[in-house]
């Protein structure tokens, strides 16, 4: 091949164009539409950030309003997909669980493979409500006890901590989640968007296209992350031990610190000033600030000794803790918070599209490589 190879991972490369998020690494700066991060996480909601992000301009009182209504009127879901769910193993990782039930819900979804523009938002509205309704039903089901259906009245914050815990969250808790959900709703080209983007190039259905995003982010050096974070935190508390030397000790064998180290961000990620004021708030509120007092320590001793920033994955880790929020939830919670980036992605993939088909720099054997005869090999 003739033309340069791209750099590898694909840093720096820019491979569309996209009026959804803008980000500038080197300043810190995260916005939605061009609205700074921190002004939605101080004013916004949820519902009014994947309002922007969708159609990209903020709604109205009465946009709102109905946006909002046709959302919680999403929250209903196939009863042969809760029957699934009932029948997976307990101790399945939810992760997977959610990938394979997205995948499934394209079978009864009423759409199915219609991909014009106003299918794809309906199928957006609904694939928003039933990712929550899947995570909190699973977790349920696999804790042996009773679903709590979906509380219409109640914001998409507010209904996931309900169908989780079976109570209504207090105010501090429910807008403690909103801001998560709205600090995790978009963030341009990250791995599991592109993949998204990728499968919808080919004109294939808004399912499948979440289905891959959520492969995505499962692994550990993307949404994944935050679930190491708190393992991580669990083991220097289990073993009893400073968290600076167990971390020291785990640099010392070149292993990578989750949480911290960015693609694009050289400086603070604006997220993580938020979260990490959310630990440290919800931690003391609840008289138990150890898991971020922990991270605190191990955020100033990395930055230090290898100048890396905690990205959003390592506050979220503590901050979800203390919203008693179990540790393999919180890749899933990511992906209740993202589908509405996702979404946005997919819609205008499709509204104009190309496939993405880049190319490969070859560098197997020397072609004509000779078809040695069977009995010729060794
Ligand atoms: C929502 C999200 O996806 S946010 C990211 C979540 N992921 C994590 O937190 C996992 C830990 N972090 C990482 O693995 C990386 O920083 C990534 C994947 C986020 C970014 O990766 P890249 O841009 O490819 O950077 P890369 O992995 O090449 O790292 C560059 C250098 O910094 C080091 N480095 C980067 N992150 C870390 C880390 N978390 N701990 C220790 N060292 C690190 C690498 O070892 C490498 O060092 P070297 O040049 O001496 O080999
Ligand atoms: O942008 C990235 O590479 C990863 C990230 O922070 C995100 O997806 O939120």
């Amino acid at each position: 091949m003739s033309q340069a190879v791209a750099p590898r991972g694909l840093e720096g490369v820019v491979a569309t164009t996209s009026g959804i998020c803008w980000i500038d690494g080197d300043a810190g700066v995260l916005s939605y539409r061009g609205i700074d991060i921190h002004e939605l996480a101080a004013k916004s909601t949820f519902e009014e950030s994947t309002y922007l992000l969708w159609f990209g301009k903020l709604p109205t009182s009465a946009e709102l309003a109905d946006f909002k209504k046709t959302l919680a009127a999403s929250r209903t879901m196939d009863a042969s997909v809760v029957e699934f769910l009932k029948g997976l193993p307990k101790d399945a990782n939810v992760m997977e669980v959610l990938r394979t039930t997205v995948s499934l819900l394209s079978i009864t979804d009423a759409d199915d493979v219609d991909s014009t523009h106003d299918a794809n938002v309906r199928k957006s509205f609904r694939l928003t409500s039933q990712i929550a309704m899947i995570v909190a039903y699973f977790d349920r089901i696999r804790k042996g006890k009773a679903i709590v259906e979906p509380d219409m009245s109640l914001s998409h914050a507010g209904n996931f901590l309900y169908m989780l815990s079976g109570v209504k969250p207090i105010h501090e808790a429910e807008r403690a989640f909103d801001v998560a959900l709205i600090l995790h709703a978009d963030h341009e080209l990250n791995a599991s968007t592109f993949a998204a983007r990728v499968i919808a190039a080919t004109l294939s259905d808004v399912h499948s296209a979440i289905t891959g995003a959520i492969g995505a982010l499962k692994g550990p050096l993307h949404g994944g992350a935050n679930e190491a974070v708190m393992k991580l935190l669990y083991q220097v508390d289990a073993a009893g031990a400073d968290p600076v030397t167990y971390v020291r000790d785990l640099l010392a064998r070149k292993e990578k610190i989750s949480g911290f180290g960015h693609r694009v961000y050289k400086t603070e990620d604006p997220r993580a000033t938020h979260l990490r004021r959310m630990s440290k708030d919800l931690g003391t509120a609840a008289g138990n600030a150890k898991w971020y007092e922990m991270s605190e320590k191990i955020e100033g001793f990395v930055k230090s000794e290898k100048k890396l920033n905690a990205n959003v994955d390592f506050y979220s880790a503590s901050t979800y803790t203390t919203l008693g929020i179990d540790m393999d939830l919180f890749t899933p919670i990511f992906a209740v918070s993202r589908i509405s980036g996702w979404a946005a992605h997919v819609i205008e993939q499709h509204d104009n599209n190309r496939l993405i088909r880049p190319r490969a720099d070859y560098t197997g054997p020397a072609y004509p490589a000779p078809y040695v005869p069977m009995d010729d090999r060794s």
